[in-house]
């Protein structure tokens, strides 16, 4: 047989991830061979190349990203991220992840994602602007309300999706809000969105505590990454009651057993931009934060930080992974074989909030008809309380984890779309 070229096209660690969880699932699932690269492999990537000035005069190139997974249910959904790591691998592993994400959720789209290689943090607010509108600019061919809608992730947030939103829209002589979601409320974005991420994990953490018997008032949590996800998920788990005992960014790590005020640690961040100089008596190693005694473990930031090298270290009894992809495959086998059996939330149940509340953004903007914050909550929960459910009657009936659980429930969501529409034999 012929080796799929896509195979060529789309390497590298991150990606690798996203094959090697898809292909276990593919076996539990008994998919035939051929219908494997089809529901893998993305239908769409595009690559562009994006100019700007930057302050000094001197003009630099980046190089931006956009994958599209599947088109099979209805528009592609996904962030868009700004981080020096993003290569095409690792954008498609995050839209394929998407897939199985919106599949599980009930939501109407395909998987997509984004992202240009650079440190937006090396740029002034400026350069900033003119590299997110010069990156919308690019995809203008390739994007649509009804064909692929972008959002916030890593190293973006409200500001860069006004600016996406407002480059579009001048371009349609029109204001297209639907274009993108995770706008600020004030250019058409819902309530809620901002907070929906960390909202979303800390009511699954909830529905984990009491699976397990546990009491929020009497758990702990250790949250890495303080950024839109981690910040969120700490502040609501502290007003649930628990105790958050560590917190960590790029800049720092610490940690204290009698609980950080999580509102203290916004404050900081908020002024100074990061953790950095928070405290001197709590730093400790980062590599050090994932592995300190905690009932619950919340990895917010990048991927592949639960190693085959640190998974038989972990101390926590629930893991909450509300960033995308922390957990590597060898970490997974570990993780399940282990006998104090960790309650995994795993990526695609439990940072889905962001996504169904961008489809609440999205039904808003079409209809021009805006909902009460309340409103968006409740439906969040519901669907997240439904999906928390079968993942979890899920991986009883099969005897799998609850990511192959998940996993499973979403390419199958999938795979039945593709079957019925006709794309296989
Ligand atoms: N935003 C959303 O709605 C959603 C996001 N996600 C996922 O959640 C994760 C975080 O995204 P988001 O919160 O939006 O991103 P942000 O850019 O808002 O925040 C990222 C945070 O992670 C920190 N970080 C980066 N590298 C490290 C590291 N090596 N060790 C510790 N902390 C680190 C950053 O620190 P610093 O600022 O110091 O660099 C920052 O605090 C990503 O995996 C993303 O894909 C998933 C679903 C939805
Ligand atoms: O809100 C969205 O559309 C996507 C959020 C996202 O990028 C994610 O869930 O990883």
């Amino acid at each position: 047989m012929m080796q799929n070229p896509n195979r060529q096209i789309y390497s590298g660690p991150v990606f690798d991830m996203a094959r090697q969880q898809f292909e276990r699932v593919a076996n539990h699932l008994q998919i035939p061979e051929m219908e494997r690269d089809r529901l893998l492999y993305p239908k769409r990537a595009i690559a562009v190349s994006c100019p700007i000035h930057r302050d000094d005069g001197r003009t630099e190139v980046f190089q931006g990203y956009r994958v599209q997974h599947h088109l099979t249910l209805g528009p592609t959904k996904g962030g868009t991220r700004f981080s020096p790591s993003v290569d095409v691998g690792e954008i498609a592993a995050l839209a394929i992840w998407m897939s199985w994400k919106c599949a599980l959720a009930g939501l109407p789209y395909g998987g997509a994602k984004g992202g240009i290689t650079v440190d937006p943090y090396a740029l002034s607010p400026r350069e900033l602007e003119a590299l997110s509108r010069r990156y919308m600019q690019e995809m203008i061919p390739f994007v649509g309300p009804h064909t692929d809608v972008m959002a916030p992730d890593m190293g973006t947030n409200e500001q860069v999706m006004a600016w996406f939103m407002d480059t579009y829209s001048m371009y349609q002589g029109q204001t297209i809000n639907e274009i993108v979601t995770g706008k600020p409320v004030s250019a058409g974005g819902t309530l809620g969105r901002r907070e929906a991420t960390g909202r979303g994990v800390a009511y699954l953490v909830a529905r984990a505590l009491d699976h397990l018997g546990i009491s929020a008032r009497a758990a702990t949590a250790i949250v890495q990454g303080f950024g839109n996800v981690g910040s969120v998920t700490a502040y609501s788990l502290a007003e649930r009651g628990v105790r958050i005992i560590g917190a960590s960014d790029h800049t720092g790590a610490y940690y204290d057993p009698n609980g950080f005020d999580v509102g203290e640690l916004q404050r900081h961040v908020a002024k100074q931009g990061q953790l950095a100089g928070f405290s001197t008596e709590s730093l400790i190693e980062q590599s050090e934060l994932l592995v300190q005694k905690c009932d619950i473990l919340v990895p917010a930031a990048i991927e592949r930080v639960i190693t085959g090298g640190n998974v038989s270290e972990l101390k926590c009894r629930i893991l909450a992974e509300g960033a995308n992809g922390p957990t590597t495959p060898e970490a997974d086998v570990i993780l399940n074989e282990r006998g104090d059996k960790i309650f995994v939330l795993p990526d695609i149940l439990c940072n889905a909030g962001g996504v169904i509340v961008s489809y609440f953004e999205w039904v808003q903007d079409l209809q021009r008809l805006f909902w009460e914050e309340a409103e968006v909550f409740d439906r969040l929960y519901q669907i997240l309380e439904r999906s928390f459910q079968q993942t979890i009657a899920r991986a009883k009936r099969d005897r799998i984890s609850h990511r192959m659980a998940a996993t499973a429930i979403g390419v199958s969501v999938v795979q039945s779309a593709k079957r019925t529409r006709g794309l296989f034999p």
